[in-house]
C-alpha cells in the first residue's frame, strides 16, 4: 500500500525529469502500480484511513512521485456535491496526452499544492480552462476525453509531473495573483 513514506519531495531529480511512455499491453506491474496509485488517493480522501496511515488528502498522482520515472498518473476527483458519492473523475491514465486545449485559460481560486512540496506557494496556477486529452486505461483500452473545470486542472497538474513541470513553474514570480483579462478563476 503506497503511503507518504512512498512520495518524493521537491529537490529529487526524478520530479524534474521527463517521464517515459509505457509499451503496450502494460506490464502486470503497472497494471498493479496504476491500482495502488488509485486506493492511495481513496485511502486520502477517507477522514479515518487519512489519520491512521498519516496520509495528506490528493485528487491526483503521478508515477514520477513515487521515483517511477513513467508516464502514469492515477485521478480520483470526489463530486463537489456531498449528496453524491460517485467521483466527477477516477482513473488511471497510461500515456495521457493533450490533443487540444481552450484558449481560454482557467485557475483554482486557492492555488495549488502538491503532494511533493511540503511548504505553501500562494498564487494563481493559469492553465488551459478546457482540454482534449487520450489515454489508455488499465485493461489498455484507448480514451479520448474533454475535461473543463476542477477535473481539467488536475489531470493537467499531474501530466505536468510527467513532463518534469512543478506547479509553482506557473506562478507569476513578480505578482503571484496577477491575472490576465479574461482568466476563468475555478472556486
Ligand atoms: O500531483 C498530485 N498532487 O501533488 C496532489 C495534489 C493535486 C492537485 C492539487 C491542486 C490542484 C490540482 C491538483
Ligand atoms: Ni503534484
Amino acid at each position: 500500500m503506497i503511503t507518504m513514506d512512498n512520495i518524493i519531495r521537491e529537490g529529487n531529480p526524478t520530479l524534474r525529469e521527463v517521464a517515459e511512455e509505457v509499451c503496450l499491453p502494460l506490464k502486470e506491474e503497472e497494471i498493479v502500480l496504476g491500482k495502488k496509485m488509485l486506493e492511495f488517493l481513496k485511502n486520502s480522501q477517507d477522514p479515518e484511513k487519512a489519520e491512521e496511515l498519516h496520509l495528506r488528502g490528493g485528487v491526483g498522482l503521478a508515477a514520477p512521485q513515487l521515483d517511477i520515472s513513467k508516464r502514469i498518473i492515477a485521478v480520483h476527483v470526489p463530486n463537489s456535491d456531498p449528496e453524491i458519492a460517485e467521483p466527477t473523475l477516477s482513473t488511471v491514465m497510461y500515456n495521457p496526452k493533450i490533443l487540444s486545449h481552450s484558449i481560454q485559460e482557467a485557475c483554482l481560486g486557492e492555488g495549488e499544492g502538491c503532494l511533493s512540496v511540503d511548504r505553501e506557494v500562494p498564487g494563481y496556477v493559469v492553465r488551459h480552462a478546457k482540454i482534449t486529452i487520450s489515454y489508455y486505461d488499465m485493461d489498455g483500452k484507448p480514451h479520448k476525453i474533454r475535461l473543463k473545470n476542477y477535473e481539467s486542472i488536475v489531470v493537467q497538474h499531474e501530466i505536468d509531473h510527467l513532463n518534469g513541470v512543478m506547479f509553482y513553474d506557473h506562478i507569476n514570480e513578480k505578482n503571484p495573483f496577477a491575472l490576465k483579462e479574461g482568466v476563468l478563476v475555478i472556486k
